[in-house]
């Protein structure tokens, strides 16, 4: 089924500290709109301070706009009680930065796995669903029995994308996903994702420093600075012609950086 998670007009003003609380209050987010729908692929870039964590709280309904709304297939998202928000999570879930390190090392992989779950209420063949989840990012199902220190680190990373997807969601919101991860764990991330996308179908806003990986992943670029979004529009136009400052300075400094990065070492010879 197509869905689709849209934010209209969304603005938010952190207070400002002090004696003059109300003057230094500086908007972090102002008059964003963005469309994700399943299929899709936006890549959301911006400097540090630019607001990507802030529009991602309120997209996952932890932080309540200012200004502006978040509904997902037309049906509003407020902020509120877990039990009011189980039917969104279950449809929008979230990959954290370095995914891998946020699993619990109290837990074997199927009760990683199974917790979201119990904790969205989730009725059904559970063990079937985590299979189906583990056969998505390509793991094998001996590994259920595993706690995350027995893992290597892309089996950890596999293993925390499927608890993204063992609720079965529609849209994946992925904050840094690939940063300080090795070029190897970086590609194991980097691939699933894609799969991800174009194979199932999924939705995905993939936030993101590395403008070579939403160059991969994404057909859509937004460029996000000083809370407003000053350039949007498919990838390689983005890249290939910025028009605004700040897009070509994000377009520049990744090509320096990967003029710098050593060449890639020749394949073995067989
Ligand atoms: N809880 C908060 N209280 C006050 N100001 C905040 C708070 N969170 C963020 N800000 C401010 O809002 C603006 C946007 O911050 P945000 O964290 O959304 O940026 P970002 O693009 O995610 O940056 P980074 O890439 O460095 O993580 C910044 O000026 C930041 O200082």
């Amino acid at each position: 089924m197509n869905a689709v998670l849209s934010a209209g007009n969304l603005g938010l003003s952190y207070p400002g500290r002090g004696l003059l609380k109300k003057r230094s209050s500086r908007p972090a987010l102002q008059d964003v709109s963005l469309s994700i729908a399943t299929g899709g692929s936006i890549g959301l870039v911006g400097g540090s301070g630019a607001g990507k964590s802030t529009l991602l709280r309120i997209l996952l309904a932890l932080e309540k706009p200012g200004a502006g709304t978040v509904a997902f297939n037309n049906t509003p998202v407020v902020p509120g009680p877990a039990s009011s928000l189980r039917w969104y999570r279950r449809a929008v879930q979230y990959i954290p930065q370095n995914p891998a390190a946020s699993l619990n090392p109290g837990m074997n992989v199927e009760r990683l796995l199974l917790e979201p779950l119990r904790q969205l209420r989730i009725d059904g063949d559970h063990r079937g669903m985590i299979l189906n989840a583990l056969q998505r990012v390509d793991l094998d199902p001996r590994m259920l029995g595993r706690r995350p220190w027995e893992l290597s680190g892309g089996q950890k990373q596999r293993v925390a994308i499927a608890r993204a997807l063992v609720p079965a969601p529609s849209i994946l919101l992925a904050d840094e996903p690939v940063s300080g991860l090795d070029p190897p764990l970086r590609n194991t991330v980097l691939d699933l994702m894609e799969q991800l996308v174009q194979q199932d179908g999924l939705g995905l806003l993939f936030v993101s420093h590395d403008l070579s990986a939403v160059a991969r992943l994404c057909s859509e670029t937004m460029v996000l600075s000083g809370g407003r979004i000053v350039e949007q529009g498919p990838t390689a136009a983005v890249y290939a012609n910025p028009q605004t400052l700040e897009a070509k300075e994000l377009v520049t400094s990744a090509a320096l950086i990967h003029r710098f990065l050593p060449a890639p070492l020749p394949a073995p010879r067989p």
